[in-house]
């Protein structure tokens, strides 16, 4: 993988290499909070947007050209795997993801298919178009869902609140849990090794449940399989970023998965994180989404009162802690990359 990037930013800070200043990117930077956004969403339907090369892309370039942020991330979702796999899945307005088929037992589990990558080709044909546009310009970056959060929504049958169906299944099955994580596991690794070999120039894996569980059960169900994908996916030049709803608390077993970067939530102190990660692990946020509801002036203190924070640490991205709400005022997301594309170290 040659980068050959005019602004390569985002792959320098993930390899903890020196920047001039932290590059900017924000998770659902392309999604509801933007008008644009809802003049497609208006004529197609999620999965179609999703499974249409040149509509993934539009939507895709949409913060790049509206924005201007330092990488872009494929639009598509955590969840189409699970589809690939046998899930039924839909996308209903208000209620969110749901499976129609949830797996509750061994033969639900055993019924999931793994040879399953040439239906997620769609994928690797948005990777392409976006990648035709963007023109070595700035990184793409590709996803996947880790297996835990997956597994969540095919147990629970769509979004949960204390996951007790899932948490049942860990505490009551483990094995069959581990039948379903490692299938998973597996399609992710083709997945991603899918991406790379369509041209990503960057990879994050999304274990945005992961808050959910105890030490000892994420370690188990959680992390073992995220060390396995990061093992076997052909990694090369392209840097991987572990993100979760808990990274405060698992960032040290999170660093043993061999990542290149950490992506904490906007609990931690993200300096005291990053001081208690081996040397060469970066780490990306962890703005709390919510301040960007707040006065223009409360976000560039707050920014820069990171940026403070972060001052002489190499291999730093700033993000948000987690995605942006859909009704955060545009203007305020603009505004808050343009403090971050201002500030230099
Ligand atoms: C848990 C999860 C999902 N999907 C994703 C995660 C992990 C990230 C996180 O922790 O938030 C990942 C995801 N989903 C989406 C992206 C696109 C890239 C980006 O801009 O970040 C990414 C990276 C688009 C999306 N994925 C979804 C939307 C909204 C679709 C719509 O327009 O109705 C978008 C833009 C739908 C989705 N997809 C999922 C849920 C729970 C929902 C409903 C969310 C809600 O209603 O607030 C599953």
């Amino acid at each position: 993988m040659t980068h050959n990037l005019q602004n390569d930013l985002l792959v320098r800070a993930a390899f903890s290499r020196p920047t001039e200043r932290p590059p900017v990117w924000m998770m659902r930077q392309a999604g509801r909070f933007m008008k644009e956004y809802w003049d497609i969403k208006n004529r197609y339907s999620f999965l179609e947007m999703c499974k249409t090369p040149e509509i993934a892309a539009d939507v895709t370039m949409l913060p790049v050209d509206l924005l201007g942020i330092d990488a872009a991330i494929l639009f598509s979702d955590i969840l189409v795997t699970a589809e690939a796999m046998g899930g039924q899945l839909s996308f209903e307005q208000g209620v969110g993801p749901q499976f129609a088929n949830p797996v509750r037992s061994r033969s639900d589990a055993e019924a999931l298919q793994t040879d399953v990558v040439h239906k997620l080709q769609y994928v690797a044909e948005a990777i392409k178009v976006v990648k035709h546009r963007l023109q070595g310009s700035i990184p793409l970056i590709g996803f996947a869902g880790a297996p835990f959060t997956v597994l969540s929504y095919l147990v629970e049958g769509g979004s949960s609140k204390d996951f007790k169906r899932t948490k049942l299944l860990l505490h009551n099955e483990p094995e069959l849990a581990h039948l379903i994580l490692q299938k998973i596991a597996d399609v992710t690794v083709d997945y991603l090794n899918m991406q790379i070999s369509a041209g990503v120039d960057a990879l994050q894996l999304f274990d945005s449940w992961a808050l959910a569980l105890a030490w000892d059960d994420y370690e188990a169900f959680a992390h073992r399989y995220n060390a396995y994908i990061f093992s076997k996916i052909d990694r090369g030049g392209v840097p991987v970023i572990s993100f979760c709803k808990g990274s405060s608390v698992f960032a040290p077993l999170m660093a043993t998965a061999k990542p290149d970067v950490v992506s904490v939530d906007w609990n931690a102190d993200l300096r005291h994180v990053k001081d208690g990660l081996p040397e060469g692990i970066a780490v990306q946020g962890n703005l709390d989404p919510f301040v960007l509801y707040a006065d223009k002036k409360v976000i560039k203190a707050k920014i820069l009162q990171l940026f403070e924070r972060m001052r002489g640490t190499d291999g730093f991205i700033f993000n948000l802690g987690h995605g942006i709400m859909p009704d955060i005022p545009f203007d305020n997301v603009r505004y808050a990359i343009d403090i971050v594309k201002e500030f230099r170290y």
